[in-house]
């Protein structure tokens, strides 16, 4: 039986690169896929992993009807086994209903590959819909950390290392960048807003003794 399997963390857990093992194990073992994404860092309609792979993909705009475009190419001939649907949490509701449709009415594999929640802790709309609809929700096992060595849970938007919780939802951007990035932290410091940078100068929330807060 086809399967939808949503697999989550937070941001630069590996789930790029889980996505594109999944990809390279699934055509080992001969079998066809298509790969999807949407605004991926390294630009349009790539996939690209943190450890340096980039490989070509399909962009799902707002607009595009997933369902009914596999429907045509498959009924034009086409084979198709697995999807690969990276930044998931960037399509639409209506989307993430036609990958469900794509699993019971094709009979293809889908595995969605994305964050959770935004640098306000909601959830994306493709990422609500995706736990709502999976048959399976994998919580990626490599664990990225705060700074201050807890399980980081929260992905914090961050203007020159300092957090900041005003903004539209969707701002492209990497970890560990300057100016506008962003940062991993434990949900405790998420809500005392303390990013790598402010403890280390101290703030208000800050024990003075280190990195003890
Ligand atoms: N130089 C490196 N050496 C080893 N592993 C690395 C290196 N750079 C990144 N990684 C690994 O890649 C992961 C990020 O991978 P990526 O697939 O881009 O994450 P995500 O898609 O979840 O944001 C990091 O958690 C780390 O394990
Ligand atoms: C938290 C948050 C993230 N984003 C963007 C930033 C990145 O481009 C992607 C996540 O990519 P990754 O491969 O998981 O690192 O999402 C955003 O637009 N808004 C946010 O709130």
């Amino acid at each position: 039986m086809a399967e939808l399997v949503f697999f989550t963390g937070t941001m630069d857990c590996g789930k790029s690169t889980l996505a594109l093992q999944t990809d390279y194990n699934a055509r080992q073992g001969g079998r066809v896929g298509r790969i999807f994404t949407s605004h991926d860092r390294a630009g349009n309609a790539v996939l690209s992993s943190r450890l340096g792979l980039t490989v070509e993909a399909t962009e799902v705009r707002p607009g595009l009807d997933l369902l009914q475009m596999l429907v045509r190419e498959m009924t034009a001939g086409a084979r198709l086994d697995y999807l690969i649907c990276d930044e998931a949490q960037f399509y639409t509701a209506a989307q993430i209903e036609q990958l469900a449709r794509v699993v019971d009415d094709l009979g293809v594999d889908v595995y969605a590959f994305g964050i959770l929640s935004d640098f306000r802790t909601k959830l994306f709309e493709g990422s609500a819909r995706l736990i709502e609809l999976a048959d399976r929700v994998e919580t990626l096992q490599v664990q990225a950390l705060c700074w201050c060595g807890k399980r980081a849970t929260h992905n914090a938007r961050t203007i020159d290392g300092v957090m900041v919780t005003e903004g539209e939802q969707l701002v492209v951007g990497d970890t560990h960048t300057l100016a506008v990035g962003y940062e991993v932290l434990c949900r405790r410091h998420h809500r005392r807003r303390v990013t790598a940078k402010t403890a280390g100068a101290g703030s208000p929330d800050t024990l003075p003794f280190g990195q003890s807060a």
